[in-house]
């Protein structure tokens, strides 16, 4: 097809490994449509819709290639859509005009999720997209991004399938996005990875963790697999203990009954933090295809043993039973500590310690590499501290080490100090893109790596099921805590007997510029 570069196109290489295998001599050249199912609904407004206007600001879509499509039941009018999302696209004088041609590729389908008509209202438009900008038969490239309930997942896809799907034989594709939570156990998720597997490839499947788009969790196989640094430390010789925490200092606001149904353990660990320990625990892959980290991330994961009760402390913020859409009796936990022991010759014996909670005294996510005491001490400083390696996710995000330097001064005393990237001072002028940004990009260059293959998805529920289970069998109570508090001290303890040793009389300060 003629009409013109498209941008991404000469930026980098169009086609992943994944996908690329299928049609190596076609060049994808055929228009695109992303269709946002649910557009109607919380993620599309506040993550999606911003994320394809922060993409077309930089050029990553262009007028002339790309349409944007709105689907959901709620009856919308085109410009009434526009309304609803304009207000969370950022945009200042500079970009005015970028975002009045953005909102004017954005055309709203209304139709149900398991009904024939609506969906072929949706290829109509799509076809009079793809024939007004002249894409040759099977060159166009259709992206259905699902922002809908895991529920309506199934009869989404049969109707894609059956009613959207694009001919894929000449360099076009059809792709499609899905949202976590992709199930709410073993079972369920099997289920629902059978019903999407027999409708779509699993190359055209893109299972989404926004944790993976998140810069830093992104530079976690370079700073282990890139730097000399790390590689003879990495592992139980060296390492006492690993913490992976995600903190938010607000409650469940609005999403109760979502967040009812799952708890913080579904929400947030099973996936978010267990992507997070699989990029900190796994082997070195063969290379960064893909598909090679994607084999190591398994192996980890089949590697963990199962959670023992004792290594758990579940907690449930007090109020939290207040929202109406909660049941007063409700034992979900909204913050959870858990242990996972990795039965592996880099990692028996070290505890990996998985902690999230809401309505905490803090927002923030970070990794904790503790390291063990020197042997044989000669300045006695052990008291003081311990080597750790922190990689702060956000906000802020940095790199810093604590380390033990002699005090400046006639004497010779310690004190702790640290080796800091923050990111902000170090990178100064560069804007990190936001996760979902980064994660579309992905989705249309055809690049797997930061999705979630199915049998990784199988892994980590294998891992939480038992446990959750019990929980939902009310076998675990959750602990009640103060909103605004380090959670439930029980939790504190846990991590003192798993081997955590608290620095005193030092915190890290994020520098200011
Ligand atoms: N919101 C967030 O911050 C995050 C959300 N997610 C995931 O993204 C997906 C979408 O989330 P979110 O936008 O918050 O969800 P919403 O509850 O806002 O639902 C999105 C849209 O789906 C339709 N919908 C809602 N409930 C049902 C139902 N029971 N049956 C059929 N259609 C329904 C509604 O559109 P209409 O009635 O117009 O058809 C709604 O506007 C979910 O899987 C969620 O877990 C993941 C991370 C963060
Ligand atoms: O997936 C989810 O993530 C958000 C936190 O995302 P972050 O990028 O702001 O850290 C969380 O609030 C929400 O409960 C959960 O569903």
């Amino acid at each position: 097809m003629a009409t013109g570069a498209w941008s991404i196109e000469k930026r980098a290489p169009l086609k992943s490994d994944s996908f690329a295998r299928v049609n190596e001599n076609l060049l994808e050249t055929g228009c695109l449509s992303i269709v946002v199912l649910g557009a109607s609904g919380d993620l599309a407004k506040k993550k999606t819709f911003p994320a394809l206007f922060n993409l077309y600001r930089q050029g990553f879509l262009q007028s002339n290639e790309v349409h944007i499509f709105g689907y959901a039941r709620t009856k919308l009018s085109d410009d009434e859509l526009r309304d609803r999302i304009c207000g969370y696209l950022s945009h200042g004088k500079e970009n005015a005009e970028d975002l009045t041609k953005f909102l004017h590729l954005i055309k709203y389908v209304s139709g149900s999720y398991d009904d024939e008509e609506g969906f072929r209202s949706l290829d109509k438009a799509i076809s009079e997209h793809e024939v007004s900008r002249n894409s040759t038969e099977g060159s166009a490239r259709r992206l259905f991004y699902l922002a809908l309930p895991p529920s309506v997942y199934p009869s989404v896809c049969k109707m894609i399938k059956n009613y959207c799907t694009n001919k894929s034989d000449l360099g076009g594709w059809t792709r499609i996005v899905v949202e976590k939570p992709f199930g709410k156990d073993l079972a369920s998720a099997e289920q629902l990875s059978s019903q999407i597997g027999e409708l779509f490839d699993e190359p055209q499947i893109y299972r989404i963790d926004h944790y993976l788009g998140k810069e830093l969790v992104q530079n976690l196989l370079v700073l282990r697999f890139a730097n000399r640094f790390f590689l003879p430390l990495w592992n139980r010789d060296n390492i006492d203990n690993v913490q992976i925490v995600f903190r938010e200092d607000f409650g469940t606001e609005g999403r109760g009954g979502y967040f009812d149904e799952y708890g913080i353990i579904r929400d947030i660990i099973q996936n978010h933090l267990l992507q997070v320990f699989c990029l900190i625990a796994m082997e070195k892959p063969i290379s960064i295809k893909p598909e090679h980290i994607r084999d190591e991330k398994v192996k980890v994961l089949q590697s963990v043993v199962p959670i023992k009760d004792e290594e758990v402390v579940l907690g449930q913020y007090e109020g939290y039973t207040e929202d109406p859409t909660v049941p007063d009796n409700s034992n979900t936990p909204t913050f959870a500590t858990v242990i996972l022991r990795i039965h592996n010759e880099r990692w028996e014996g070290v505890p990996f310690i998985l902690k999230a909670g809401k309505a905490l005294n803090s927002r923030k996510a970070e990794v904790r590499v503790q390291f063990k005491d020197v042997p044989g001490d000669i300045f006695r400083c052990q008291k003081q501290g311990r080597n750790e390696f922190v990689i702060r996710l956000q906000p802020l995000e940095a790199i810093y080490m604590k380390l033990t330097v002699k005090q400046p001064g006639l004497e010779m005393s310690t004190a702790q100090s640290e080796l800091d990237l923050s990111y902000r001072q170090r990178y100064q002028g560069i804007t990190i893109p936001e996760a979902y940004e980064r994660l579309i990009l992905d989705t249309i260059r055809g690049d797997q790596q930061h999705f979630v293959r199915r049998d990784e998805l199988k892994e980590a529920w294998e891992i939480f099921t038992p446990l959750l289970h019990r929980i939902d069998r009310g076998e675990l109570k959750a602990v009640p805590y103060k909103p605004g508090s380090r959670g439930p001290t029980e939790a504190d303890e846990l991590l003192q007997r798993a081997g955590y040793v608290q620095t005193h009389g030092y915190i890290w300060i994020p520098p200011t510029l």
